[in-house]
Parts: C-alpha cells; sequence; structure tokens
C-alpha cells in the first residue's frame, strides 16, 4: 500500500535512498554548526547569502512534492521514513533515531545535539516526548498494529543531556479493540535501567474508511 510520487524510477530505491541520507548528513552538520557557531555576524550574514542560493538551485532543479504526497524513499505503513523528524536520515531535524525490534518491543539509539536544546545542555522536554511518541509508534507496527497516538503522558525523571548516546524502549502492553496501550523510557545508553524520561500512549488502529478518509493519497494495491 503505497502510492509514490514517482522521481527518477530510473534509479534504485537504494541509491535514491542514499542520496536522500547524504544530504541529509550535510543539512544535520550546517545545523549543529550554525547552531553553535561563534562566527561574527557579516560571516552569518555570507553564509545566508550563500544558502539562498543553494535554496534557489534546488528549488530550480525540480517541483517540490505536494504536503501529504508519499515519498518515492518511503514505506507507509511502514517503518521507513526518510523525512520523520526523528528517524528520518534525510531530515535536518532528526537525530536520527535508529530503530531495531528488541528488548519486548523496539529499541531506539540516538544522540541529540543543540538543535534539541531546551535547559542548557539537556533536551527539550518536547523532543523527549517525541521520541517515545515515535518510538511507540513503532512498536505498534511491530506487534502489526500501526496507529495513531491518542493520548501519550510522560513523566521526566531528570533531564537528558546533549551529546550523550540515548537508549529509547518502548513496548505494547495490551491491546483492547482498536485501542493499542504502550509504554517507553528515555535512558542514557551507559544506563539503560535508569529512565530518565517514562511515558505511557494510547493508539487507536485506524478502520479502512477512516484510513481512506484522512490518507486519500494512499491506494490500496
Ligand atoms: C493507511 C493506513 C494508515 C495506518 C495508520 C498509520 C499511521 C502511523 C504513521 C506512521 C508511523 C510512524 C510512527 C509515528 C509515531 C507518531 C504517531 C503520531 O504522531 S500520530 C499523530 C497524532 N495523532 C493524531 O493526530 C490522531 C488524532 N485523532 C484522530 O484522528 C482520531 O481520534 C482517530 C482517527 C485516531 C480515531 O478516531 P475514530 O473515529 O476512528 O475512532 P473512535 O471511534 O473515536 O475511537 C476508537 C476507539 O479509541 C478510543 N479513543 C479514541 N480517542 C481516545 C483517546 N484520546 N484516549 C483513549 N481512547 C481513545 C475510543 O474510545 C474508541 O474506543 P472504544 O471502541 O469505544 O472502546
Amino acid at each position: 500500500m503505497n502510492a509514490p510520487s514517482s522521481t527518477a524510477p530510473e534509479l534504485s530505491l537504494a541509491s535514491r535512498r542514499a542520496a536522500v541520507t547524504a544530504l541529509g548528513r550535510e543539512l544535520r552538520a550546517l545545523t549543529e554548526a550554525a547552531l553553535a557557531t561563534t562566527a561574527p555576524p557579516e560571516a552569518l550574514h555570507d553564509l545566508a547569502d550563500t544558502l539562498r542560493d543553494l535554496t534557489a538551485r534546488l528549488t530550480e532543479a525540480a517541483p517540490r512534492r505536494p504536503l501529504g504526497d508519499v515519498p518515492d524513499v518511503d514505506e507507509f505503513p511502514g517503518a521507513v521514513r526518510m523525512f520523520s523528524p526523528v528517524i528520518g536520515e534525510g531530515s535536518p531535524l532528526a537525530p536520527p533515531v535508529r530503530v531495531t525490534q528488541g528488548d519486548g518491543g523496539v529499541v531506539g539509539l540516538c544522540t541529540l545535539g543543540v538543535a534539541h536544546e531546551g535547559p542548557p545542555g539537556y533536551a527539550h522536554g518536547g523532543f523527549s516526548a517525541m521520541l517515545l511518541d515515535e518510538l511507540m509508534g513503532h512498536a505498534c507496527i511491530a506487534a502489526g498494529r500501526p496507529g495513531m497516538t491518542t493520548g501519550l503522558t510522560t513523566r521526566y525523571h531528570r533531564p537528558v543531556p546533549l551529546g550523550t548516546p540515548l537508549r529509547i524502549h518502548a513496548r505494547v502492553t495490551d491491546t483492547d479493540g482498536r485501542k493499542v496501550h504502550v509504554s517507553g523510557t528515555v535512558s542514557a545508553a551507559h544506563d539503560p535501567d535508569t529512565a530518565l524520561v517514562s511515558g505511557e500512549a494510547v493508539f487507536v488502529t485506524l478502520d479502512p474508511a477512516r484510513a481512506r478518509a484522512l490518507f486519500p493519497q494512499v491506494r490500496g494495491d
């Protein structure tokens, strides 16, 4: 079930994903450098001019993908989202989190940077909630019950440090009709048993009519 927007179909999926990943990596390096630079204002104006030219080059090279179209490098519904702000290898916002199945659910590994900062040196609480939400969504997918979040509660036990490898764990704890109950934690990777943030959520699987209404561009094959 996928309706990819077609770009360069002659290139293999792997090579298109590799190109998206290469650009994403450089965008993240630029973002981190730009947010942490101590360069003087004239250097920043100079860089802004260069970046404006680069943006014009990209927009002139090809039309943009309409909002809501599934990128041809993605799997939807599925676990590959190349431009996700959490797991997207092509996203300048994503850490990005690498997700694998394990420990009775799913495990994500990442390191946050200054783009994710809340209190100085620590993660923004909203970003920690986003990490949990995403991993919980993947736990639902891994359990064969993809759905949307209807409620998420978080408890912040300790600040989440930037620049430190993190481990996010999520698992389905119960299902009740279309509702899927999920729990998760964010910990330092070197101390996975100490939760810095923990959360509980309810996801709801979509009935087919609702799925068609919400995602009209996604056809069943
Ligand atoms: C083509 C297939 C698509 C599959 C879907 C895959 C999507 C996943 C995509 C990519 C995964 C990657 C990972 C991503 C992770 C991040 C996830 C997000 O960020 S999701 C964005 C934020 N969430 C929203 O925007 C939802 C907004 N809410 C809604 O649109 C509706 O509530 C919806 C469609 C989810 C359900 O609406 P209704 O009309 O179909 O269902 P009703 O009848 O209202 O509820 C069904 C059952 O759920 C309970 N329920 C509904 N809302 C609840 C709530 N807030 N808390 C507890 N239970 C709730 C109800 O009480 C009912 O239970 P009773 O059958 O009566 O026992």
